[in-house]
């Protein structure tokens, strides 16, 4: 059997997850999952479970773990061939134990971000709502201010990127997270990165997994030769 790698990015809203996965993904080949887009998409296209949990982040609020976990772990089930990196999952501790039991994680990436900076990049956070697509305006602005580089549609900001809805979302951030933070450190897979910049943490991430990935591609060909 072939050894794939599987991964998992965390961090409060405005860490760079999004950013940094996109990253992660170009340069090493993975599949970059979002729990965000995939609810988006399960919106867009009327599914039953994209109905139930428009519900729940319509008022703000997180969709129960069944709905998440009955949407996301069939289709991390399917993915037997390709390794992956998950974003915006598991974000409870519930949700942490239903993946432990679907498959076991190569690794954690926890971004930790001061507050401040999450207060002014969220505050100049502009997103292409269909798409889930981010831009900011000082970092990496569209092309043409407040317009979605690929379809030209208007970008907005989300209420929720306010600062006074900030304070609260990264305490329930903090205390969703810090059992499953825990679980992961205890099985040994914890990686913590620590900054202001995202080009600043991403050269240590970058060669964190290089010195991950190629051990595991080489595990892949002793294995599994390819025809
Ligand atoms: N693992 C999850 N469990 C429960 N709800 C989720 C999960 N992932 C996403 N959601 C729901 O989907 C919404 C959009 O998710 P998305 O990851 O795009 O943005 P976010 O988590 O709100 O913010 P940010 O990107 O700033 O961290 C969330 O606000 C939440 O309601
Ligand atoms: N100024 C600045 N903005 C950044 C940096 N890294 C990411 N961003 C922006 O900050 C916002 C939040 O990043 P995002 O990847 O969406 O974070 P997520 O909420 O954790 O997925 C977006 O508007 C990004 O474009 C950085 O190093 N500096």
């Amino acid at each position: 059997m072939s050894k794939l790698f599987r991964a998992v990015i965390m961090g409060p809203p405005g860490s760079g997850k999004g950013t940094i996965s996109e990253r992660i993904a170009q340069r090493f080949a993975l599949t970059h999952l979002s729990s965000g887009d995939f609810l988006r998409e399960n919106i867009a296209a009327n599914t039953e479970a994209g109905i139930l949990a428009k519900t729940y982040i319509d008022r703000g609020l997180l969709v129960p773990d069944h709905v998440m976990t009955r949407l996301l772990l069939p289709k991390l089930e399917e993915m037997t061939r390709h390794s992956w990196l998950m974003d915006g999952f598991p974000r409870t501790l519930a949700q942490a134990n239903a993946l432990n039991s679907t498959c076991d994680l190569d690794l954690v990436i926890s971004l930790n971000i001061p507050f401040e900076t999450l207060k002014e990049r969220l505050s100049e956070r502009w997103v292409h709502p269909a798409s889930g697509r981010v831009y900011n305006m000082g970092f990496n602005p569209p092309r043409i201010q407040g317009r979605d580089d690929i379809s030209g549609e208007p970008l907005i900001q989300r209420e929720d990127d306010q600062p006074e809805a900030i304070v609260s979302r990264l305490r329930h951030y903090k205390d969703l997270a810090k059992p499953v933070i825990d679980l992961y450190r205890s099985k040994g897979i914890l990686h913590k990165f620590s900054g202001t910049e995202t080009d600043r943490i991403w050269p240590y991430i970058n060669s964190l997994l290089s010195t991950k990935i190629p051990s595991i591609s080489q595990t892949v060909t002793q294995h599994a030769p390819l025809p």
